[in-house]
């Protein structure tokens, strides 16, 4: 996905939270300096894969959001594709979490942010579960197990030791796995994960 396949609507709201997301990191640290030249392929362009993994997701929850990656890019396609689909963004830091809550107001998208430990929420039985760059896959999988309803679909942002934590992961967990590589850093691969159990 680029900014030739993308509509007009959803390409001006993509261009107000990149404003909103700059604007912001001076005050708080959203994403880190080496990545601001580039704020659109390693950012945005990076979130936007995971918007068409899922087809029919009413309740997508993206853990750790951080400056919302992905979970604020998902909003934003859903609200020109799919304006049934809410989004929830659990995140724990609460400058952030007023970033996110500015970003959804400011865009009038369909999400809300839940200011919690992920581990303290009540389960919320989601469609899809995701996160990027929030924890090694076995600690990710107990997250989705705790929120994800029984045929959810998780979806996990890897950078290149995927191999690697997919085996570690292995030991201790059963799951369906299909491994799609990133299109926007080669070595990186998004983990589309069902049928979660511990073994
Ligand atoms: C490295 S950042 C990644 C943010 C974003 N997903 C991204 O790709 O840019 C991880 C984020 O997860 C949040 N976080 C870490 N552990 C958490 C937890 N247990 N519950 C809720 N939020 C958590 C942190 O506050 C931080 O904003």
């Amino acid at each position: 996905m680029d900014a030739s396949t993308v509509s007009r609507e959803t390409m001006h709201a993509l261009q107000m939270y990149h404003d909103l997301l700059l604007k912001w990191n001076a005050r708080i640290n959203l994403i880190s300096k080496s990545s601001i030249e580039d704020v659109w392929s390693r950012h945005i362009w990076d979130s936007a894969q995971v918007v068409d993994c899922v087809a029919k997701a009413k309740t997508w929850v993206d853990l750790g959001s951080g400056g919302g990656m992905p979970g604020i890019v998902v909003a934003i396609f859903a609200k020109n594709i799919d304006p049934d689909r809410r989004v929830i963004l659990v995140e724990s830091d609460q400058r952030k979490a007023a970033f996110l809550r500015t970003v959804i107001r400011e865009l009038s998208l369909n999400a809300r942010v839940i200011v919690e430990r992920i581990e303290d929420v009540a389960p919320l039985r989601a469609d899809v579960v995701s996160a990027r760059a929030l924890a090694d896959l076995s600690v990710l999988l107990s997250f989705a197990q705790r929120h994800l309803s029984a045929q959810g679909t998780a979806l996990f942002m890897k950078g290149q030791s995927w191999e690697k934590e997919v085996s570690s992961a292995q030991e201790t967990w059963s799951f369906d796995l299909k491994a799609h590589r990133s299109k926007t850093s080669p070595a990186a691969a998004i983990l589309e994960i069902k049928e979660i159990q511990r073994v």
